[in-house]
């Protein structure tokens, strides 16, 4: 219950900050919709009592007061819907709002990677769009809440035992909440099949993928799959759901008792003449609207409920992604690298996981140079990567930047200083120079600064595809959108990725894959040569990453990464003269390569 009363109280202060006369007016609506039905209760039992007395004249005043009470209580749900559905929209752009930073504002990427954490986001994005029933169940509840208790004193009036009418609520109360417990822990067990069944859709039913699905014949197997998991997963749901019914019919059969007992008990009084016959319209009247008024709280309730639930689910995520916040933290990341980067003794494991990816890592990548790492898939290359970036910390062991631990960096400030081009790469539908400029952001509308980045990449032959040059819509989300190739939409990757002319580190972690090894090979003596001008000045530190042993030998260093430790390093010159695994696999893919 405290969670509810927490949740309710999060959700009134999200609306008082979003729009605070539309609160104060649904507030408004809340209280005259809470006295309008009891108040027409009486009314209906006073025009009974004034036509049985005979007396026209207060029977016809009753009436009026009865009629427009009746308008005020079938046409208020209008008003109010209109202003809590507005109110609402608020609340829940907020709550996307938060849901995007949980997913992005975190420093690590691991609530991505983590299937627990992975699950959670899936079951708060699905509940994103329920979310607005909170707010809405948050003024109905305490508009049923006033209107209970204005019944209950009316009650009360009529015999003392009729205010045990009111606690016949709590059991199908109670056993409301115990249901949508139910539901909830179901939603918690069914979130992986239904994430996973959601991903086959959409590999099934996405472009990109199209191809291999068809090639492969993939087709039948991934609705096969897909079917079976989603029967799992709502067969879960589906007998939690068939359960939390027959709990809240069992809850409600308890209340429908007291309501007979209590008619039937003012009725006896009006027989002995205790009560007028008003009085027993009165009670009947207000017995059919605590009827009405339990069945619509244990809706409400529920979906207060589930509103709480979620607001806990984003707070339990919140505290899981939460990474030591180094944004106070005294240092900021040099102008320019003086020593370079180091890892010392760095060892890590992927959260949730037993396997150790990295171990022993010790490894200097000296200011101004150009570093390559290969390794065969799965070697750990893209991990040392991560930890580069910040996306995990090591579990043992520093990565030290110029002598000051990573840890001990702002890390945006960090991120602010790099640049990246990844192996999946993201496709932005944007226009051709947005899809470029977002590499700098501050830079994002200057056409000259995106263009001479496609020019450092060699990507700019990209544009003359496009009819508009820059100012192309890319993607097939639009109808005017040009499609690009595969090796065109790394291109503008690469270009991306050297938005920023000065990072102290620019990593390039395969983002050449759709090339061949020769044009790989090229791309990278290119990069090469500009970043050692570039570090002359910045002393930046160039990260190539391949599993292409043949295209990385222009590199100041080499480093051969083989079940997660340093195998090999050092120039090309020195690892072939070394005759170890690099000579070998280079001599080997060097001849598969010609
Ligand atoms: N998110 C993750 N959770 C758990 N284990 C992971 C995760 N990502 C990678 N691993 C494991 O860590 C090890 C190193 O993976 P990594 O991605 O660093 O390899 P890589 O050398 O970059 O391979 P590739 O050349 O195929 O990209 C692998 O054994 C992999 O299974």
């Amino acid at each position: 219950m405290i969670h509810v009363l927490v949740g309710c109280r999060q959700l009134l202060a999200t609306a008082w900050r979003m729009d605070r006369i539309r609160t104060i007016g649904s507030i408004v609506l809340m209280v005259c919709g809470a006295l309008a039905a009891p108040l027409l209760a009486v009314g209906l039992g006073a025009m009974t009592d004034a036509v049985v007395a005979g007396d026209w004249r207060a029977g016809a005043w009753y009436g009026v007061l009865v009629a427009v009470l009746a308008i005020v209580t079938l046409t208020f749900s209008h008003f109010a819907h209109v202003l809590y559905f507005e109110l609402s929209e608020l609340a829940e752009i907020d709550f996307d709002r938060k849901l995007i930073e949980l997913s992005n504002g975190a420093v690590g990427i691991a609530h991505h990677e983590q299937a627990d954490q992975a699950d959670s986001l899936t079951v708060l994005q699905r509940e994103s769009r329920r979310f607005r029933t909170g707010l809405e169940a948050l003024f109905g509840g305490v508009s049923l809440l006033l209107a209970m208790v204005v019944t209950a004193v009316l009650l009360a009036r009529l015999h003392p035992l009729l205010l045990l009418l009111p606690l016949a609520a709590i059991p199908p109360l109670y056993t409301g909440r115990l249901a949508e417990r139910r539901l909830d822990a179901a939603k918690t067990a069914t979130a992986e099949p239904i994430r996973l069944s959601l991903n086959l859709f959409n590999l099934a039913t996405s472009s990109r993928h199209a191809g291999e699905v068809r090639v492969f014949r993939l087709e039948e197997q991934l609705r096969r799959r897909r079917t079976e998991l989603w029967a799992r997963g709502t067969a879960g749901l589906h007998r939690a759901q068939t359960a939390a019914a027959a709990t809240q019919v069992a809850g409600q059969l308890v209340f429908a008792a007291a309501y007979v007992g209590g008619v039937l008990l003012i009725l006896r009084d009006a027989t002995t003449g205790r009560h007028s016959v008003g009085a027993v319209v009165l009670a009947v009247a207000l017995a059919a609207q605590v009827n009405q008024q339990v069945t619509t709280a244990v809706a409400l309730m529920q979906d207060l409920l589930r509103m709480a639930s979620t607001y806990r689910r984003m707070e339990r995520l919140g505290t899981a992604v939460a990474v030591p916040d180094t944004s106070s933290a005294g240092q900021v990341p040099p102008d320019r690298l003086r020593a370079g980067i180091v890892f010392d003794g760095v060892e890590f494991r992927y959260p949730a996981t037993d396997a150790v990816a990295l171990r022993d890592v010790d490894l200097a990548l000296p200011a101004g140079s150009v570093v390559a790492i290969v390794g065969e898939n799965g070697a750990g290359k893209t991990t040392l990567v991560k930890l580069l970036c910040g996306f995990y910390q090591p579990t043992r062991g520093r990565v030290l930047v110029d002598g000051v631990d990573l840890r001990e960096l702002p890390i945006e400030a960090w991120r602010q200083r790099i640049s990246a081009g990844f192996q999946d790469f993201v496709r932005y539908e944007l226009l051709a120079r947005q899809a470029v400029g977002v590499g700098n952001l501050a830079q994002i509308d200057d056409a000259a600064a995106v263009q001479a980045a496609l020019d450092r990449a060699r990507s700019s032959d990209v544009l003359t595809h496009l009819a508009e040059g820059l100012e192309t819509q890319l993607g097939k989300s639009y109808a005017d959108g040009a499609e690009l190739s595969g090796g065109q939409w790394q291109k503008l990757a690469l270009g991306r990725a050297l938005m920023r002319e000065t990072p102290l580190l620019l990593v390039l972690d395969e983002p050449t894959s759709a090339l061949d090894p020769e044009a790989e090979h090229g791309l990278f003596e290119r990069y090469a040569e500009q970043s050692r001008r570039v570090a002359a000045t910045t002393g930046a530190i160039t990260l190539l990453v391949s599993h292409r042993f043949s295209t990385v030998r222009m590199a100041d260093q080499i480093i051969v990464v083989r079940d997660g430790q340093i195998a090999e390093m050092g120039s090309h010159a020195e690892l072939v003269r070394a005759d170890g695994q690099y000579a070998e696999l280079y001599a080997l893919q060097a001849r598969v390569y010609q």
